[in-house]
């Protein structure tokens, strides 16, 4: 895929203008990861955004008493390292490539010019931190439901997410119980227990590396559960 395309699919320059799409061109720098490498560390001052052009990464923050905690995985053609771009900050979380993956780098200065002279990539990454606002919101709510609707709830977000970026068997999640923990608030326990009720009852099969969504309607329903049994 030539850059141009690359640039094309990226959110936050969809449905954007050929001379917004040219002035990026000459300006974004090409990048490649293996799996494992750390793209972003937390708390590191940063000096440019990135667009995933290809691959998986997973986005981590540790946090008070230095408990990791998975706050998303994103997918080409995401986008990361925009917060501290607009906030003059610090890395808000480190993002860690899962797969190989390939970004194209764009510096402050150069994505500063480039938004005010061109509208629509403003507006493309409103949109952008409007939807991750949604799903935080959505988050949010998730973790005060009850661990059984917690669950259901992050792993028909994974499968939607792996659908929408044309994974392979998007229902065999990679995960384990640590990974899981790292998801929501349960202890280790807790998290083996509901996930035996929920294999006993064939909403999904438990492997020691996997989870194979088995009725990926069911788990909707009960990921919109917000009664507080377990
Ligand atoms: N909840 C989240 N969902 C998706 N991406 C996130 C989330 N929190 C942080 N990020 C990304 O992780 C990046 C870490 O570096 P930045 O703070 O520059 O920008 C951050 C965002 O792009």
């Amino acid at each position: 895929m030539s850059r141009l395309d690359q640039l094309r699919a990226s959110p936050l320059f969809r449905n954007v203008p050929l001379d917004a799409l040219q002035e990026a061109e000459k300006v974004v720098t090409s990048r490649t990861y293996r799996a494992g490498d750390v793209i972003l560390e937390q708390d590191e001052p940063g000096e440019a955004l990135y667009l995933i052009v290809d691959g998986v990464v997973r986005v981590s923050r540790v946090s008070l008493g230095s408990r990791e905690r998975v706050l998303a995985d994103v997918y080409a053609p995401g986008l990361i390292g925009e917060t501290a771009v607009l906030s003059r900050g610090e890395r808000s979380a480190t993002v860690t490539a899962l797969s190989a993956t390939t970004i194209l780098m764009l510096y402050r200065d150069h994505f500063s010019r480039i938004l005010r002279r061109h509208p629509d990539v403003l507006w493309n990454l409103a949109t952008l931190l409007a939807d991750r606002i949604t799903q935080q919101n959505d988050e949010l709510i998730a973790f005060g439901l009850n661990t059984e609707a917690a669950l259901a709830h992050v792993f028909c977000g994974l499968y939607e997410q792996r659908r929408v970026a044309g994974t392979l068997q998007p229902e065999v999640l990679p995960l384990s119980t640590q990974d899981i923990m790292q998801r929501i608030s349960a202890s280790r326990e807790t998290v083996s227990r509901v996930l035996r009720k929920m294999d006993r009852q064939g909403l999904l099969r438990v492997t020691p590396s996997s989870v194979t969504l088995l009725d990926i309607t069911a788990l909707q329903r009960l990921g919109l559960d917000d009664t507080d049994s377990d």
